[in-house]
């Protein structure tokens, strides 16, 4: 969507995954969704060092709602767990020097059952703009996913017309997809920010992986609508909770850089263990993800359990291509897996030769040296987990040692 918005993919914070639809919050007052869970959310983005990073949206996503429209038809949050109003929390979270995201959805009611905006489309529109938000989540339950191709960019004009910038995120193609439907995805680069293309992500290697295997299996048709201001969207960050190993975390890190996804965390912040956060702050891999170009990686080879990921990556021009290049292991044999391959097989022919970095190294490994395309370089690969490294082209002439 060309309003001058999600020029990289954004980055943030959204309840869901984490937090789901759990309002009881007498029994569960610190894991409700309530005002106290986005202002805390709001408070250690900041505090922890992640908004400084580039992290910097707080988004609500379902079950924020009061049961029923007020008595003017307008949207209203649940009194008992957002006492101060939808507007009072947006403004908190702008207090922090953050931005702030709602969720609705086209339909008659969200998927947890609340009220949808069908009916309401250009009043809902007009309060979000009221409320200040910055960034619109609108999901697909309860309505004719034939009707969607009209509904959503209809909805995305009202928030245009209310003249307030506002991310907005589609979820219309999962719907499509989940029926088999032919997609327009020109369609949707035209009229959303962000898409979510696929399933709901849990928190789980099998879901991530399931996941990071459909986008493979659709590059070719999704890759090519990814650029600055209109984004595939894989799902949540799970990094922080409790299905993903610390090794299977890098791996989701580095698939979500090569696939130029939003990186939209959904963890307790509070309670990430330090080499979680490491892996969430790591400046290297969260520089591929925002890379300019706006390139959406693919997945390019695979051989004895191990997957390759390759994304363009600036300097990219006139003779100066860059990668960055992800080695995943699907394998479970328990021994990390050596693994050698040159630059040409990988296609990158650039004779001049190339520093390498690992992203997920010490500082130290920033060579200076270069590989000519010719020399193999060997890695090894933890099961499920990943060796991800930045190719940059190099004129300087001091060759690489073994590797
Ligand atoms: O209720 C909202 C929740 C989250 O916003 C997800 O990101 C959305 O993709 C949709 N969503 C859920 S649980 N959707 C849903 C998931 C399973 C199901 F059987 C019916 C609806």
């Amino acid at each position: 969507l060309d309003n001058g918005l999600a020029l990289t993919p954004p980055m943030g914070w959204l309840a869901w995954q984490r937090y789901r639809c759990i309002t009881d919050c007498e029994m569960y007052p610190d894991d409700c969704v309530n005002e106290q869970l986005f202002m805390k959310a709001a408070d250690l983005l900041v505090s922890e060092g992640y908004s400084e990073l580039g992290y910097n949206y707080v988004i609500v996503d379902d079950c924020w709602l009061a049961k029923n429209r007020s008595a003017d038809g307008k949207l209203q949050a649940d009194k008992i767990r957002f006492p101060s109003g939808i507007k009072a929390l947006s403004d908190y979270v702008h207090s922090k020097g953050l931005k702030f995201g709602i969720y609705e959805d086209w339909g008659t009611k969200t998927c947890a059952g609340y009220p949808g905006v069908l009916g309401h489309e250009e009043l809902d529109a007009k309060t979000f703009a009221e409320w200040e938000v910055d960034y619109v989540k609108l999901d697909g339950c309860y309505s004719n996913v034939r009707h969607m191709d009209k509904g959503y960019p209809e909805f995305g004009r009202h928030l245009n017309s209310t003249g307030r910038p506002m991310v907005y995120s589609c979820s219309w193609p999962a719907y499509q997809e989940e029926k088999g439907m032919l997609i327009d995805y020109a369609s949707m680069a035209k009229h959303c920010n962000l898409w979510r293309n696929y399933d709901d992500i849990d928190d789980s290697w099998e879901s991530m992986i399931k996941i990071a295997d459909y986008f493979a299996q659709k590059q070719e048709f999704w890759a090519k609508y990814a650029g600055p201001g209109h984004w595939n969207d894989p799902d949540m960050l799970l990094i922080g909770n409790f299905g993903l190993t610390y090794d299977q975390s890098k791996t989701q890190m580095a698939i979500w850089a090569i696939l130029a996804a939003p990186l939209l965390m959904s963890n307790k912040l509070a309670e990430v263990q330090p080499h979680f956060k490491d892996i969430l702050q790591n400046k290297k891999v969260i520089e591929v993800n925002q890379d300019k170009l706006g390139i959406q990686g693919t997945r390019v080879f695979r051989d004895k359990g191990i997957d390759i990921w390759t994304r363009p990556v600036e300097p990219f021009n006139d003779g100066y291509y860059s990668y960055a290049v992800a080695f995943v292991s699907r394998r479970v044999d328990g021994a990390p897996y050596p693994y050698n391959i040159t630059l040409e097989d990988l296609g990158l022919k650039n004779p001049n030769g190339y520093s390498i970095i690992n992203l997920y190294g010490k500082e130290k490994s920033t060579t200076s040296c270069i590989f000519n395309s010719k020399t193999p370089i060997k890695v090894r690969v933890i099961p499920s987990g990943v060796v991800f490294l930045r190719m940059n082209i190099e004129n300087s002439n001091t060759p690489c040692t073994d590797h």
